[in-house]
C-alpha cells in the first residue's frame, strides 16, 4: 500500500510540477512589464565594481542580513566614515515580495540549505532524520525569506537580559527606543500608541486577503475566552489570539532591505559588495587587533582592511563559524582542524536556542460555503485569475500568508507565574496543512519523506484542512554547533538538540492540548474540524489522542519555526560563556563586534526579526557613541 501511494504522490508532484511552473512564469513576466512598484528600478541597490573597491574602510560589516541592513545604513549616516558592506548573496528576486511566495525560497538559490544533524528524538518523519534549516543567502538576508510576522517578544525577555543575566542597558524600557526607531507602523489604530513608532524604515501593516477561515479561528478563541484585549502583541500586554502584524508595505514584503538598503546605498560613503563570501578574518596575534576580511567575489580573493572596526552581521550560524575558522572559538575544536588559536573562547557556538514547533496538527474540514473552499488550496489558486488580480488588482492570492492568519499567546500549566503575562507558548492557526499544495512546497521545505508523507498526507490531498502548530517560546534546552572544516564554505555540525530537556516536550504537548481544545469549540464543531486521523500510523501502538500520541506527533513533525540564536552570547565578564560583552565587543580581541541574532544571550518570547533589527539599531548606536559621533552622547 505504501509504496502504491508514494508512487502517486511522485506521480502527482510531476504533473503538476509543469503548469505550476508555467503560473509562476506568468506572475514574474507580469511585474516586470506593469508593476513598477515591485520593480522599483530606481531605489534597487547595485553592487559596486570591485575595481572600485578601497583597500581600507572605517567599517566592514560582513552580512548584509536584517542586522547587516540596519548597520550598513546606519553608520553610513555619518558622512565622515566609509562602510563596507560584504554580503554573500545577491539582490532579491522580484517574486520575493509577494507574501505567499515564502515558503517556495527555501531550497532554492536564495537559501544557504542548513541540515541538523541526525536524531532519534525530533524531525522522525524527516529525510534521514535530519531537519532542514534555511537562512537568506540574499541581500537582506532571512528577512528576506521570512514569514514576515512582527512580534517583539515580551518585556520581560529584556528586564532578564539586564537583570538577571547581567547585561546592563538591555532592559525592556531601553529597547522599546530601537523597537520604535526601526517601525513605521502603518496599521490604523496605533497611530497615537506609544509602543509604536513611525516613520522608521520597517513598515508595518495587517496582512491582505485572509481567507474565511480567520473569523473562525478568531471566534474560536473567543468562545475560550483567549482574544487578545486590543490586538497588539508589541503593546501593553502580549498573551491571547489576534491576527499578526506583518512587517509589510502596500502589502509586500518589507525586508531590511527594502526597509533600510533602498534608501541609503546611494550615499558616497557606503559600499556594498554583493557575491562577496567572507573566508575569514584577519588578526594580528600580538595585539589581536582585527585589521580586516578576506572575501571571495567572481573566483577571485580580495582582502580588505577596516580602520575602525569589522562587524560580523552573518546570522547565528556564520557568525560564530567565521570566528571559529579565524581562531577564535573553544581551543579543543579549533587545534584538531589545524587553525591557530588567537583568543580560546568556548562559548563560540555554544547556547544554541531555537523555537520547536509541531506542523502535524492538521484538521481536515467540511466549508460551509458549498462551491467553495474556505482554506488555501494551492493548486486550484495557482492560475491566470489570481495572476491578473495580482498584477492588475492589487488584491487576492498572492498577498495572502496562511502560516499564522490568527496567532495567540498561551501560558501552559509549567509557567510558573501564571498572571506574568509571559505566556510559555506561541500558536499559529494556518489555513493550509501539508495536503493543501499537494507536497510541492510544505513537504519540501520541511523535507519530509515521500514515503510519509504518502502513508500521512496522501488521503486528505486537496481537502479543506487547516494547521494550529503551538511554539516552545523558551525553550531550556541547549544546542551547539561544531567546525567541521577550516573552510568556511563547509557547514558547520548543527546539533539542534531539542527536547533534550523533558520540560520542553511536556510544554509541547500543552500546547498541542490547547490547540485541540479551540478545534473543540462550537465555532470549529460547525465545520465539523477533524485531526488527521492518518498520521496515527506514525505511532500505532499509542492510544488517541493520550499524550504519548501528542509527543508522537511532536517528535515526528518537529518543525523549526527558523529562529536559530544564542551563538555569540552575550554575557557579562564574569560569564566564561560569554562571547561579546554588553556593547556587543567580543572578548578578548580589538576591533571585532558580533551584531546580529547570535548575541541574544536567551531566545525572546516570540519571532525574532524585530528583536534583531533592535539589537542592530542599538549596536549602531552604542558604535557611534564609541566613536564619538554624537558631541553630545544623545541619541539621533
Ligand atoms: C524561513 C524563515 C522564516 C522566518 N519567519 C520569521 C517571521 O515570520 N518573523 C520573524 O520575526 N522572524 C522570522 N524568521 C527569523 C528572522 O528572519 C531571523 O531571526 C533574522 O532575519 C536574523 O537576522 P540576522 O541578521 O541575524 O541573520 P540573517 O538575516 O540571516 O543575515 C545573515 C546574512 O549574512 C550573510 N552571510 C552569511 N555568511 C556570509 C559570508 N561568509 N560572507 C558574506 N555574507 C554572509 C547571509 O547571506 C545573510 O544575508 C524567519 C527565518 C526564516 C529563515
Amino acid at each position: 500500500m505504501t509504496a502504491v501511494n508514494t508512487f502517486v504522490t511522485m506521480w502527482r508532484f510531476l504533473l503538476t510540477l509543469g503548469p505550476s511552473a508555467l503560473v509562476i512564469l506568468m506572475l514574474n513576466k507580469g511585474i516586470k512589464d506593469y508593476r513598477p512598484d515591485i520593480v522599483d528600478d530606481q531605489q534597487r541597490v547595485r553592487s559596486i565594481r570591485i575595481e572600485q573597491l578601497r583597500p581600507s574602510y572605517d567599517f566592514v560589516i560582513v552580512g548584509g542580513g536584517s542586522a547587516g541592513c540596519v548597520l550598513a545604513a546606519r553608520l553610513s549616516e555619518n558622512p565622515a566614515w566609509s562602510v563596507l558592506l560584504l554580503e554573500a548573496g545577491g539582490d532579491e528576486p522580484l517574486l520575493m515580495d509577494l507574501p505567499q511566495m515564502y515558503p517556495v525560497f527555501q531550497r532554492s538559490p536564495w537559501d544557504w540549505k542548513y541540515l541538523t544533524e541526525q536524531s532519534d528524538r525530533y524531525c522522525l518523519a524527516m529525510e534521514d532524520q535530519q531537519c532542514f534549516w534555511p537562512r537568506g543567502k540574499v541581500l537582506g538576508g532571512s528577512s528576506s525569506i521570512n514569514a514576515m510576522m512582527y512580534v517583539r517578544g515580551n518585556r520581560r525577555d529584556y528586564d532578564h537580559w539586564a537583570g538577571q543575566l547581567g547585561n546592563p542597558g538591555w532592559e525592556y524600557n531601553n529597547v522599546l527606543h530601537y523597537f520604535r526607531k526601526a517601525e513605521d507602523m502603518r496599521v490604523p489604530g496605533y497611530e497615537h500608541s506609544s509602543y509604536h513608532g513611525h516613520g522608521g524604515p520597517i513598515t508595518v501593516e495587517r496582512y491582505r486577503s485572509p481567507s474565511p477561515l480567520l473569523d473562525v479561528f478568531m471566534e474560536a478563541a473567543a468562545e475560550l475566552g483567549l482574544t487578545h484585549p486590543d490586538g497588539d502583541f508589541n503593546g501593553h500586554t502580549q498573551m491571547g489570539f489576534a491576527p499578526p502584524h506583518g512587517t509589510l508595505r502596500d502589502g509586500l514584503r518589507c525586508s531590511a532591505n527594502k526597509g533600510y538598503m533602498r534608501r541609503s546605498w546611494q550615499r558616497p560613503n557606503l559600499d556594498i559588495v554583493l557575491k562577496a563570501f567572507v573566508e575569514r578574518l584577519h588578526i594580528e596575534p600580538g595585539s589581536k587587533r582585527v585589521l580586516g576580511v578576506s572575501f571571495e567575489h567572481g573566483l577571485v580573493r580580495h582582502q580588505v582592511l577596516a580602520g575602525k572596526e569589522v562587524i560580523l552581521a552573518a546570522g547565528s550560524l556564520a557568525s560564530p563559524q567565521l570566528l571559529m575558522v579565524s581562531g577564535v572559538g573553544p581551543a579543543e575544536q579549533l587545534q584538531p582542524l589545524g587553525i591557530p588559536l588567537v583568543q580560546h573562547l568556548p562559548g563560540v557556538g555554544a547556547n544554541l536556542q531555537d523555537h520547536i514547533s509541531t506542523s502535524g496538527a492538521i484538521y481536515t474540514f467540511e466549508s460551509l460555503q458549498p462551491d467553495s473552499h474556505m482554506s488555501f488550496i494551492v493548486p486550484e489558486l495557482l492560475n491566470k485569475d489570481s495572476v491578473r488580480d495580482f498584477i492588475h488588482g492589487h488584491k487576492g492570492f498572492f498577498y495572502a500568508m496562511p502560516v499564522s492568519e490568527v496567532m495567540g499567546f498561551v501560558s501552559t500549566r509549567f509557567q510558573v507565574e501564571q498572571d506574568a503575562d509571559w505566556p510559555d507558548v506561541q500558536l499559529f492557526m494556518g489555513s493550509y496543512g501539508y495536503g493543501a499544495d499537494g507536497g510541492m512546497i510544505g513537504r519540501r521545505g520541511a523535507a519530509i519523506t515521500l514515503d510519509n508523507y504518502a502513508n500521512a498526507f496522501e488521503p486528505i490531498i486537496y481537502q479543506d484542512s487547516f494547521v494550529i502548530a503551538p511554539l516552545v517560546m523558551r525553550p531550556r534546552s541547549r544546542g551547539y554547533l561544531q567546525l567541521r572544516s577550516p573552510d568556511a564554505r563547509v557547514h558547520p555540525l548543527i546539533h539542534a538538540n531539542y527536547y533534550d530537556d523533558p520540560l520542553d516536550m511536556a510544554i509541547m504537548v500543552e500546547g498541542l492540548k490547547v490547540a485541540h481544545r479551540l478545534t473543540q469549540t462550537p465555532a470549529m464543531r460547525r465545520l465539523n474540524a477533524t485531526l488527521n486521523i492518518y498520521e496515527w500510523r506514525n505511532c500505532p501502538e499509542v492510544e488517541y489522542l493520550s499524550d504519548a500520541f501528542w509527543e508522537c506527533l511532536a517528535r515526528y513533525y518537529s518543525q523549526t519555526i527558523y529562529h536559530p540564536v544564542g551563538t555569540c552570547k552575550m554575557a557579562p565578564a564574569a560569564d566564561p560563556m560569554g562571547v561579546v560583552d554588553p556593547r556587543l565587543r567580543v572578548r578578548g580581541l580589538r576591533g571585532l563586534r558580533v551584531i546580529d541574532a547570535s548575541i541574544m544571550p536567551t531566545i525572546p518570547t516570540g519571532n525574532t526579526n524585530a528583536p534583531t533589527l533592535m539589537i542592530a539599531e542599538r549596536g549602531a548606536d552604542m558604535i557611534k557613541e564609541d566613536w564619538h559621533h554624537y558631541p553630545h552622547g544623545g541619541w539621533l
